[in-house]
């Protein structure tokens, strides 16, 4: 990873809540009970992270682990109490007021829980809203502000106020309301939690549309573990302020960096998350027969053809060309369960 890939970088980040946090002496080796004693809570504690341009980055954690407020430090929507938080190599704690609005108007998007949606215009205009503070014209806006609130749903809605929406149909005007835009950048801190699963799913279609055309960095917030699979390049895992581990899902559900984190992911559905190329043996010269399986799908993906082939090992092709072998109990033994 080179210096120009990466959009967000975070070198150990601390924000803490309570009497006068700006006293404290913060290290690495602080723990929540010296903060506790002073009457201080960290929300965050020690973070350092990348993230990349074009990558989607999963936050998760329990309630209150410290995912809103990391994700509220990193567009300095709260002021950090140590470390260094860098847009575009940019430090932003060291931006002034104007600088800052003109960042977050320019590159930053951002969906939160409450909808922060103004009561007094109508869906139509919250969501043409960002695009007037940028200077744009009003028919244009207006025409995006149409299509936006159609790809979210609410086509024949323009004209209601936040107050005559249900709260997944606010939620659906904050989330056309960032997308009018098209920020470099997406904070979205559980944009979809008040949407039934049938709309969810649509979203999430949407946003990996999105992201794909677009290049969007993306930071997103979820409890919900299928959907961090179905969105994720990479999932961060928050406990108690801190990351315990940032890594791929296959990563992070195969190798858990801590006994929490394999707490954390003891539920998955792993043949979900793993590709058949993880389990690639090397051919080591051994004789490769018949039709190859792609390495690049899941299990799951390919267990039909998985219990219906007869060959001890299967061979993987990856872009034309043999990844390797597969053993077929091994991967039986995932989908199945061990044999008796
Ligand atoms: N303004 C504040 N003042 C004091 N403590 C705060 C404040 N904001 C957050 N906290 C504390 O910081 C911790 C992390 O909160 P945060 O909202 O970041 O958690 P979260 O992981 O986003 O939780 P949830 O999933 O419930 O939204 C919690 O213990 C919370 O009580």
């Amino acid at each position: 990873m080179t210096a120009d890939d990466v959009v967000i970088s975070c070198r150990n980040v601390w924000k803490v809540f309570g009497d006068r946090p700006e006293r404290l002496r913060l290290m690495p080796q602080t723990t929540m009970e010296d903060l506790r004693a002073t009457g201080h809570i960290a929300a965050v504690r020690d973070v350092s992270l990348d993230i990349r341009r074009g990558e989607m980055l999963v936050v998760m954690g329990l309630s209150g682990s410290g995912k809103s407020t990391l994700v509220r430090c990193l567009a300095r929507l709260l002021d950090i109490t140590a470390g260094t938080v860098a847009v575009e190599g940019r430090d932003i704690g060291r931006l002034g007021e104007t600088e800052l609005i003109d960042l977050r108007r320019r590159k930053m998007g951002m969906v939160f829980q409450s909808f922060g949606l103004l009561p007094h215009r109508t869906a139509l205009e919250n969501v043409a809203f960002p695009l007037e503070m940028r200077g744009q014209d009003r028919a244009s806006r207006i025409a995006r502000a149409r299509d936006m609130l159609a790809l979210v749903g609410l086509k024949g809605r323009e004209g209601y106020f936040p107050r005559e929406l249900s709260g997944g149909q606010q939620q659906r005007v904050g989330i056309a309301r960032s997308l009018a835009v098209e920020p470099d950048i997406w904070f979205l801190d559980e944009p979809f939690s008040a949407l039934d699963p049938l709309i969810r799913r649509e979203m999430q279609d949407e946003f990996l549309r999105l992201k794909g055309m677009l290049a969007k960095t993306i930071v997103f917030i979820t409890h919900d573990f299928d959907e961090a699979l179905r969105l994720a390049d990479r999932i961060a895992i928050m406990k108690d302020g801190a990351v315990e581990q940032i890594d791929t899902p296959e990563r992070i559900v195969m190798a858990p960096a801590t006994p929490y984190v394999a707490k954390f992911t003891e539920a998955i559905d792993r043949t979900r998350v793993v590709h058949a190329g993880a389990l690639a043996l090397p051919v080591d010269g051994r004789p490769v027969d018949g039709e190859p399986l792609p390495a690049g799908e899941t299990l799951h993906a390919l267990a039909r053809r998985i219990v219906g082939d007869s060959r001890a090992l299967i061979p993987l092709a990856d872009r034309g060309r043999i990844a390797g072998l597969l053993d077929r109990k091994a991967a039986l033994d995932l989908l199945l369960g061990p044999a008796a």
